[in-house]
C-alpha cells in the first residue's frame, strides 16, 4: 500500500444553481519520502487537490488514504488535528505574520502541534542563523520563503505541501528554494508535494503528475531527478 493514495477523487462546488466540477476521477499514489510535482495549467485543479490532501477541504466522492488513515472520512475535529500535526504548508506569497520575527513565526506554528522540532535549529538548517530576529519586511523574498519552509518543517509533518513555492521569486532565488526542498525531502525523509504550472520544475521531482481539466492526464517517473542548479526558467 502506498503512503498516500487518492482513489477516484471528485470535487464539485455549487455556486447558486450551477455545479462546478473542479476535480473528477482523480487517482494517484505517493510513496513515503518521495518528491512529487503536480503540474498543470491554470484551472486544472491543482489547488483543489492540494487542499483536499491538506485537509482544508473534503472530497465530494472517492477516497484519500494517508499513512493508512481515511482522510475523506474525517470529521472537523480529526481534520484540525490532521492539519496541525501531519501537514506542513508552504505558500507562494509566504504568509508570514508581519509583526513577528522569523523565530517567532516558527515558534508560533510549533506551539499548536505535538512532536515539533527546535525552531532555532530548523532556521539554522535553512540558512537563516543570522536573520532569526528579523521581521518579514526586513527579509528578501527568498529569505521569507526560507522562514516559511522552516515554519512548515519545524512542525515535523508527515507531508509537506507546497503551492507554487517559487512563483514569486526570480529563477536564481527559486533554484535555491528548490535545492532546500530537495535536501529537506532527502535528509529528513519528508514526503513533499509541490504544485506548479512551471513545466521546468518537473525535472526536479521523483514523480510528476500531469493534470488537465480536473483529472490526471499522465504520470511520469524520473529515474534521475535533476539538481536545482541544472534547471533554469
Ligand atoms: N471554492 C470554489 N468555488 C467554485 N469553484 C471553484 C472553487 N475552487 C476552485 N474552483 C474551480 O475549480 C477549477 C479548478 O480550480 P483550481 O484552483 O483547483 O485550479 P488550479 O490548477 O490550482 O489553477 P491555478 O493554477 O490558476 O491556481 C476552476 O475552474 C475553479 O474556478
Amino acid at each position: 500500500m502506498a503512503f498516500i493514495e487518492l482513489n477516484n477523487i471528485k470535487k464539485e462546488y455549487t455556486v447558486g444553481d450551477v455545479t462546478i466540477s473542479a476535480v473528477r476521477d482523480c487517482s494517484f499514489t505517493v510513496e513515503k519520502g518521495e518528491l512529487v510535482v503536480i503540474l498543470g495549467p491554470s484551472g486544472a485543479g491543482k489547488t483543489t487537490v492540494l487542499n483536499l490532501l491538506g485537509g482544508m477541504d473534503t472530497p465530494s466522492g472517492g477516497s484519500i488514504l494517508v499513512d493508512s488513515n481515511a482522510i475523506h472520512q474525517y470529521n472537523k475535529k480529526n481534520l484540525v488535528n490532521y492539519r496541525r500535526n501531519d501537514i506542513g504548508f508552504v505558500f507562494q506569497f509566504y504568509n508570514l505574520v508581519a509583526n513577528l520575527t522569523a523565530l517567532e513565526n516558527v515558534e508560533l506554528a510549533c506551539q499548536i502541534c505535538r512532536d515539533s522540532l527546535d525552531p532555532k535549529t530548523v532556521l539554522e538548517q535553512v540558512g537563516l542563523s543570522d536573520r532569526i530576529n528579523n521581521f518579514p519586511a526586513q527579509l528578501s523574498g527568498g529569505e521569507q520563503q526560507r522562514v516559511a519552509i522552516a515554519r512548515a518543517i519545524a512542525k515535523n509533518p508527515k507531508i509537506l505541501l507546497c503551492d507554487e513555492p517559487t512563483g514569486a521569486l526570480d529563477s536564481t532565488t527559486g533554484q535555491r528554494i528548490i535545492e532546500l526542498l530537495q535536501n529537506t525531502c532527502k535528509t529528513m525523509g519528508t514526503t513533499t508535494i509541490l504544485i506548479t504550472h512551471n513545466a521546468v520544475l518537473a525535472d526536479i521531482a521523483d514523480k510528476v503528475i500531469h493534470v488537465k481539466n480536473g483529472t490526471v492526464n499522465h504520470i511520469v517517473l524520473n529515474e534521475n531527478p535533476k539538481k536545482s542548479n541544472e534547471i533554469v526558467w
